[in-house]
């Protein structure tokens, strides 16, 4: 027959499921009663919070042991753990769901823009890959949901794969990259409705692996719509970096997007001017074909500074390592993103 102490050292082990400490550390079984006759054992047991789906798993635990020890019948109560067992072991008590919106140690960046076609996504996928280049883990999120370029821009050709719940991204280059284009059937276009942004991201930032990251970068879609709401009220403390080229009208428009980041309280770390000119090849000279300036007005309107300067050029393709968008290291383009990369990092230490 069950007696007092044998009950005490059989659940003794259990661990509390919220404090992660033995019942018997936390002193936690309350009390215990036995009713010989009918070989019915009943105890009371402390949890940290009740009415939980772990209070269940615990009472199933705890009634298969009894059983298993010899009781015919088992009740179970369950209290509250008083606040000053709480307070004593409350450092115990782990994170929430540990995922990249809580980790201290992931800067997230959105690349943004005013308009669409002056080279985001370009700019968002170069820069990833210099990070990844700087021995930094990167990882980006293509949520420009009017056009997944990322994905064909990187050369990529697989896909995610799902491990257990979640989703492991696809790494290219170094960069881990995931893109609602990997989940869309044949390139067909999806009508976005605001909220289905909303529960995208939020998804990206839960279901997906990410491992430890150092920077998020995110495509965001041109212009100031949901997304960029979407993006604040998930990531306040999210960095912007404006993409504009160089052409006044594009500049003005651009700023719209920098002014949504400031009223967003999204410290914008600097603005990069695209197709800022182009240099011949033959005398080195260069071609402003684009107009000039633009880059500067948005950056002092902004208060910020031009983190650099792309020429128009296109990355030499290579058949075995095909990406069509991503500039080598060595190759003019692939230097630069280099330079603004490490801009942007002394950026984020001061
Ligand atoms: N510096 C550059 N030199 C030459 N071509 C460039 C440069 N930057 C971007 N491009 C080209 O311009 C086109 C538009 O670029 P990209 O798709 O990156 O723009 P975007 O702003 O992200 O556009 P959207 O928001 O519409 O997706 C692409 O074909 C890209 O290869």
């Amino acid at each position: 027959m069950l007696t007092e102490s044998s009950v005490r050292e059989i659940l003794g082990s259990l661990k509390e499921p919220f404090l992660h400490k033995s019942l018997a550390e936390l002193d936690a079984i309350e009390e215990i009663k036995i009713k010989e006759e009918k070989n019915h054992v009943s105890v009371k047991i402390g949890i940290a919070r009740t009415g939980t789906s772990e209070q269940l798993q615990l009472q199933t635990q705890i009634v298969n042991l009894l059983k298993e020890a010899g009781a015919t019948t088992v009740g179970i109560r369950f209290s509250q753990l008083s606040d000053e067992v709480l307070a004593a072991h409350r450092h115990a008590e782990p994170e929430k769901e540990e995922n990249l919106l809580n980790s201290k140690n992931t800067t997230f960046i959105a690349i943004a823009s005013g308009k669409g076609g002056v080279g985001k996504s370009t700019v968002s996928v170069n820069l990833a890959v210099a990070l990844a280049r700087l021995g930094k883990k990167v990882g980006l999120i293509d949520a420009d949901i009017y056009g997944f370029s990322v994905p064909d821009m990187m050369g990529i050709t697989k896909r995610p794969v799902v491990r257990g719940e979640k989703i492991i991204p696809v790494e290219r280059f170094g960069v881990q990259v995931i893109s609602m284009g990997f989940f869309v059937e044949d390139n067909s276009p999806i009508i976005w409705r605001g909220p289905m942004l909303g529960k995208m991201l939020n998804s990206f930032f839960h279901e997906v692996e990410w491992g430890e990251i150092d920077y998020l970068l995110l495509d965001l879609p041109p212009g100031t719509g949901d997304i960029a709401l979407d993006v604040h009220s998930m990531l306040p403390s999210c960095k912007e970096i404006i993409v504009t080229t160089p052409h006044p009208t594009a500049a003005f428009v651009a700023a719209r997007a920098g002014a949504m980041a400031v009223k967003t309280d999204h410290e914008v770390l600097g603005v990069i001017e695209n197709m800022a000119y182009f240099e011949s090849k033959l005398t080195g000279e260069k071609e402003y074909v684009f107009g000039r300036g633009g880059g500067d007005k948005l950056a002092e309107e902004l208060n910020t500074e031009v983190l650099g300067r792309l020429p128009l050029n296109q990355p030499d393709w290579n058949d075995e390592d095909f990406a069509p968008s991503v500039y080598q290291e060595d190759h003019p383009l692939g230097k630069l993103y280099l330079d603004i990369a490490e801009k942007v990092v002394g950026r984020l230490k001061k």
